[in-house]
């Protein structure tokens, strides 16, 4: 199982969030990683985290004031990068423009989306993954897999339907190991999750947590 920590934009210390991370992932054997703030991506990544953008821009190099592009993302040590998220909706155009520019840089890509209906369209611009996150569970500490199965397993089957070599993940409300197998159960590859980490008191006992029943 893929977990990717999301750490939005809480007033959270990303480099304790991202020293934990790597730790955990060391002594568990798996895969973690952190998406911090654009700014922050360099300090993370010297923590030896595997890093992650939250965003990148669909342009290249130019007069794009603003934008945080693909290749400033991977010099700053990121392996990939999400798009669009349910707090940060692309155009589709957009989309197909930013997984470009993430493949010129090399990054590693996950689409976010609603529903399985936008999954399977997500899916059809060929980035590695996508990942199904309901916005009304977004925050509520209601896990995806225990509120809504059918939306993981729809999510499943209209990404396989597409590209089968195309992973799925879930996210909203995941916080615990119980969260994370019933993820795997559904036959999600990974979970995208943030507050159960991002606002825990002690984070690194929340990813212990998590992944403890995978050892
Ligand atoms: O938006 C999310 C991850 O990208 C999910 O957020 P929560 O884990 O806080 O529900």
């Amino acid at each position: 199982m893929f977990v990717l920590v999301n750490l939005k934009a809480y007033p959270c210390d990303p480099i304790e969030v991202a020293t934990a991370a790597a730790d955990v992932a060391d002594d568990s054997g798996v895969r973690i990683a952190v998406a911090p703030q654009a700014a922050h991506l360099s300090t993370v990544a010297e923590t030896g985290v595997e890093t992650w953008a939250q965003h990148v821009s669909p342009n290249e190099h130019g007069s794009h004031t603003g934008s945080t592009l693909a290749e400033a993302v991977a010099d700053a040590g990121a392996a990939g990068t999400m798009l669009n998220h349910s707090e940060n909706r692309l155009k589709l155009a957009d989309i197909d423009a930013s997984l470009d520019a993430a493949e010129r840089a090399d990054l590693e890509t996950i689409v976010c989306a609603n529903n399985p209906d936008q999954i399977g369209a997500a899916a059809a611009l060929g980035p590695d993954a996508v990942a199904v996150e309901p916005p009304e569970l977004i925050g509520t500490g209601t896990p995806v897999s225990k509120a809504d199965p059918d939306i993981v397993t729809g999510a499943v089957d209209a990404a396989a339907r597409v590209d089968g070599d195309v992973d799925v993940l879930c996210g909203a409300g995941i916080s615990t190991g119980e969260d994370l197998v019933s993820a795997s159960d559904l036959g999600a590859s990974g979970v995208l999750l943030a507050s159960g980490v991002a606002k825990a008191d002690d984070p690194r006992a929340a990813l212990e947590d998590l992944v403890a029943p995978l050892n």
